[in-house]
C-alpha cells in the first residue's frame, strides 16, 4: 500500500516549470532514493511531499488523504523531514532541538513525558550526538548539525522520513554510519524512507527503488540496476561511467572513466 503518492503533480516557480506530471507511489517500508543533476527538481519534489510547498488539490496524498486537507500537526505525526539546509538562528541546545521532534504529540503547556525523554535520548545516542547534549546549536559543525536534525526526525516517530542529502556534510565514517542507521530504521521499523542523494554508489547500495529526475520529469524509475546504467548516467549527467561487480559488496559500483 502507498503511504505517499503523487498524481499528475506539476509545479512552477512563477513562469518557470519545475516539475512536470509526476505520478508515483511510495510503499510502506521501502527505501527510495531520488537522484538527478543539480536543479532537476529533487528538493522541490521533497518539499511538495512534505506539504512545505503548496500543491494543487488531489496531486499529493498521504495514504488516501489529500495532503491539502491534513492539519500541519497531523502531517508532522506522519512524516518527518531532514532538510538540506537548516538555518539555526536561535540559541537552542542540541537537546532542545531533538525534543522539538516530540512537539506534534504535545500540547502547548504540557511537560515532556518519560516516553518523550527516552525517545530523545535514544535518538541522540543512535546519531552519536549525546555528548553534544548541552551545546548551543549555533556552535556545531555542519556534520554535527546534520546528525542533530536527523535525531530530531527519529524522535518524531513517523512512518515516513524525507531526507534531503542527509550525508552531504558528513565525514566518511559518519556517511557510512548514518546511511546504515537510516537503512536500519527503514527495515526494522518499517519506515518509508525517501532520500535525496548525489552519491550513486550510496543510492545503489541502500535503495529498494530509485527515482531519477531530469529537467523536472521522471527520466527513469525502478530497481537500482535498472536505473543506474552506463546509458542513463551518460544521458542524464553527461559523463562516461563503468559499472563493475565488487568482490565483497553485492551491488555494482559506479566508476567514472
Ligand atoms: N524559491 C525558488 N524560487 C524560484 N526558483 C527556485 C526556487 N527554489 C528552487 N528554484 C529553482 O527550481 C529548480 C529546481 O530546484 P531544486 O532545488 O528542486 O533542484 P534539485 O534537483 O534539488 O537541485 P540540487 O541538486 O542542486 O539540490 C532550479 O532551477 C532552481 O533554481
Amino acid at each position: 500500500m502507498s503511504v505517499v503518492s503523487t498524481k499528475n503533480l506539476s509545479f512552477n516557480y512563477g513562469q518557470k516549470s519545475i516539475l512536470n506530471d509526476l505520478s508515483i507511489n511510495f510503499d510502506k517500508g521501502l527505501f527510495y532514493s531520488i537522484i538527478g543533476p543539480n536543479g532537476s527538481g529533487k528538493t522541490t519534489l521533497l518539499k511538495l511531499l512534505a506539504g512545505i510547498l503548496p500543491s494543487d488539490r488531489k496531486t499529493v496524498y498521504l495514504k488516501n488523504d489529500d495532503i491539502n486537507v491534513i492539519k500541519q500537526k497531523e502531517i508532522a505525526r506522519r512524516l518527518s523531514v531532514v532538510p538540506q539546509i537548516t538555518d539555526m538562528q536561535y540559541e537552542f541546545s542540541v537537546h532542545d532541538i531533538v525534543m522539538m521532534g516530540r512537539t506534534p504529540y504535545t500540547s502547548r503547556f504540557q511537560k515532556n513525558t518519560d516516553k518523550d525523554k527516552k525517545l530523545v535520548n535514544d535518538a541522540m545516542r543512535e546519531t552519536g550526538v549525546s555528548s553534544l547534549r548541552d551545546k548551543k546549536i549555533t556552535q556545531l559543525s555542519g556534520g554535527e548539525l546534520q546528525r542533530v536534525i536527523l535525531a530530531r526526525a527519529i524522535a518524531q516517530e513517523t512512518d515516513i522520513m524525507l531526507l534531503d542529502e542527509p550525508i552531504s556534510h558528513l565525514d566518511i565514517g559518519y556517511q557510512y554510519e548514518i546511511s546504515e542507521l537510516v537503512h536500519k530504521l527503514c527495515k526494522k521499523k518499517g519506515i518509508t524512507v525517501i532520500n535525496i542523494v548525489h552519491d550513486l554508489n550510496i543510492a545503489m547500495r541502500y535503495s529498494d527503488k530509485i527515482l531519477m529526475l531530469k529537467d523536472g520529469y521522471i527520466y527513469k524509475y525502478g530497481d537500482p540496476e535498472e536505473v543506474i546504467t552506463k546509458d542513463t548516467i551518460k544521458d542524464v549527467y553527461s559523463i562516461d561511467v563503468e559499472l563493475i561487480n565488487h568482490p565483497i559488496i553485492k551491488n555494482k559500483k559506479v566508476i567514472i572513466k
